[in-house]
């Protein structure tokens, strides 16, 4: 192990350039791209990984062309007038991995729950590679996103792949999840140009409804975990994010979340605020009051009981926190503003990776428009999530969310009627990260950023990852490609070329490392 302290290299950066190619594969050592962090060990070089990263390099514009076309499809699957976008991006990409042969199918899910009218968008699930004598990791990503319009903020119009001066890809889904999923995809078309194998075989399992709570795919997965994904030796999820923008990490816990609604209704229809105020219990007033008994401005959860559902901290623990490259300046630079909550980077993390959240997302039926409408509500629905964390349980938490919320109305004393009900629900998952799935992605990074990751947890949710883990009783690694200055889910959404460039380089040498690594279970 070399201690080593930050270095730069710019002008690599800049080009995207290997400094790999320069020296012959059983000479080369590792040599780091932009910045050293800590210490560097000497992994050796995996065979065929030259060819491939300098195929990479040469189809990268290829490869950006590729994400232009998947951006500009909305593929929204919270709107229902979006869901043919949904299927039309399906269609792409069975297309894209059909014409480099790969062997895909889109299996229906069937009626959306609720929703009657539509239909759930496939899961398009791929093989590439069935050779007895290889292990065979199975990849899984999302085609949807998140709604997206121009008046949330963006500077460029979000379903159009717009790239600034430093190489900043703005466009909706450029980072979560088309970037990623895209990148498996670029993996294989660069093996086929460099005339190399691919040391795995790949089985590809793509959703269309992770925005929405992964409608339909649990039961999907589990169906198939001992027919279509039987094969399956290691699961493999590029979804989240790096905490910085620098160093890449490996990812081994999420958290979980219960998304619910809350509604408040009384007048038959929206009244005159002159006419009415004053003389009428206001729906909207009901409902922001209960939603203000439901977190404080510290963060605090104010639901009786909830945190006593929360794993204690073990001083193990406690003791990881301080290792984690992380910053303060990291945070506020993700943020885009100094308004964090907590004093310290340590309590960051715990804030985001170990402890509960709520946040209120919106409220359907108010007037949300500029102008100035003197109007009474008839009718509103407050949306509001809790991110959930070891060891709490979803039938728990929503029994302790519902009779706060009715217990809070109730002191009201008014003659509106309240609905609570959880819209959906997907569990935390925290795994051990000592496992060969973990060690091949360790030495994938440290080949192609030259530099060990962090281990991190997640405060997002991926509903899917528990079920994989129990469906098919194999490790399932966390492998992000995008930075934290991303702003998934938000305005200008962005993807940096060299996160979705080394990225595919890294999803490739994950792989190769893989294939090296001894077969255990
Ligand atoms: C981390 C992942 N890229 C993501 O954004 N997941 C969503 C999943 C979700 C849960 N309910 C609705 N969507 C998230 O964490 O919000
Ligand atoms: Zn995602
Ligand atoms: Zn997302």
């Amino acid at each position: 192990m070399l201690p080593l302290f930050p270095l730069r290299i710019p002008s690599l950066a800049r080009s995207g350039q290997s400094l790999l190619s320069k020296f012959s594969p059983s000479t080369r050592p590792i040599v780091p791209r932009r910045f050293f962090y800590g210490h560097i060990s000497d992994t050796k070089m995996a065979p065929q990984l030259e060819p491939f990263f300098k195929q990479v390099d040469e189809s990268s514009e290829t490869f950006i062309d590729r994400l232009r076309k998947a951006v500009a499809i909305p593929s929204i699957s919270a709107q229902d007038e979006n869901r043919k976008d949904v299927f039309r991006m399906a269609q792409f990409l069975a297309d894209e991995l059909t014409a480099l042969g790969a062997e895909v199918e889109q299996r229906p899910l069937g009626k959306q729950p609720g929703k009657e009218h539509l239909d759930l968008p496939p899961v398009v699930v791929a093989r590439y590679g069935n050779d007895k004598n290889k292990k065979t990791i199975l990849v899984y990503g999302h085609y949807d996103v998140q709604p997206a319009q121009k008046e949330d903020g963006w500077a460029t119009e979000p379903f159009e792949l717009t790239i600034d001066e430093k190489g900043r890809m703005y466009g909706r889904g450029s980072t979560d999840d088309k970037g990623p999923v895209l990148g498996w995809v670029n993996v294989i078309e660069a093996h086929r140009k460099a005339g190399i194998e691919l040391p795995v075989n790949l089985l590809c399992c793509f959703e269309g409804m992770e925005e929405y709570g992964s409608e339909g795919l649990d039961d999907f997965i589990q169906a198939e975990a001992k027919k279509y994904f039987k094969d399956t030796d290691a699961v493999c999820i590029s979804d989240n994010y790096w905490l910085g923008t620098e160093k890449p990490c490996l990812t081994y816990g999420l958290r979980g979340c219960n998304y619910y609604s809350v509604s408040v209704s009384g007048p038959a229809q929206d009244l005159h605020s002159g006419v009415f105020g004053g003389s009428a219990h206001e729906p909207m007033t009901d409902l922001v009051t209960v939603l203000s008994k439901l977190v404080d401005p510290q963060g605090n959860i104010l639901i009786p009981g909830l945190m006593d559902l929360v794993a204690p901290m073990t001083e193990d623990e406690k003791s990881l926190y301080g290792n984690i490259s992380y910053t303060m300046e990291n945070l506020h630079e993700s943020l885009g503003s100094e308004t964090g909550i907590h004093p310290n980077k340590e309590r960051t993390l715990m804030a985001r990776w170990r402890y509960p959240s709520l946040s209120i997302h919106g409220i359907e039926g108010a007037y949300s428009a500029p102008g100035a409408k003197t109007v009474i509500p008839a009718k509103v629905i407050g949306k509001f999530s809790i991110r959930t964390v070891p060891n709490m349980e979803s039938e728990d938490v929503n029994k302790l969310v519902f009779d706060h919320i009715k217990a809070e109305f109730a002191k009201l004393n008014s003659k509106n009627k309240l609905d609570v009900w959880l819209q959906h629900d997907g569990k935390w998952w925290v795994a051990s990260p000592k496992h060969w799935n973990f060690s091949a992605a360790s030495k994938a990074v440290q080949q192609v950023f030259g530099v060990e990751p962090d281990m991190t947890r997640e405060g997002g949710s991926i509903p899917v990852t528990l079920t994989f883990e129990q469906a098919t009783g194999k490790n399932v690694l966390l492998l992000p490609m995008g930075s934290s200055t991303d702003a998934a889910h938000s305005a200008n959404e962005k993807l940096d070329r060299r996160n979705y460039i080394e990225g595919t380089k890294l999803l490739g040498a994950y792989l190769h490392y893989v294939a090296e690594e001894p077969a255990t279970e």
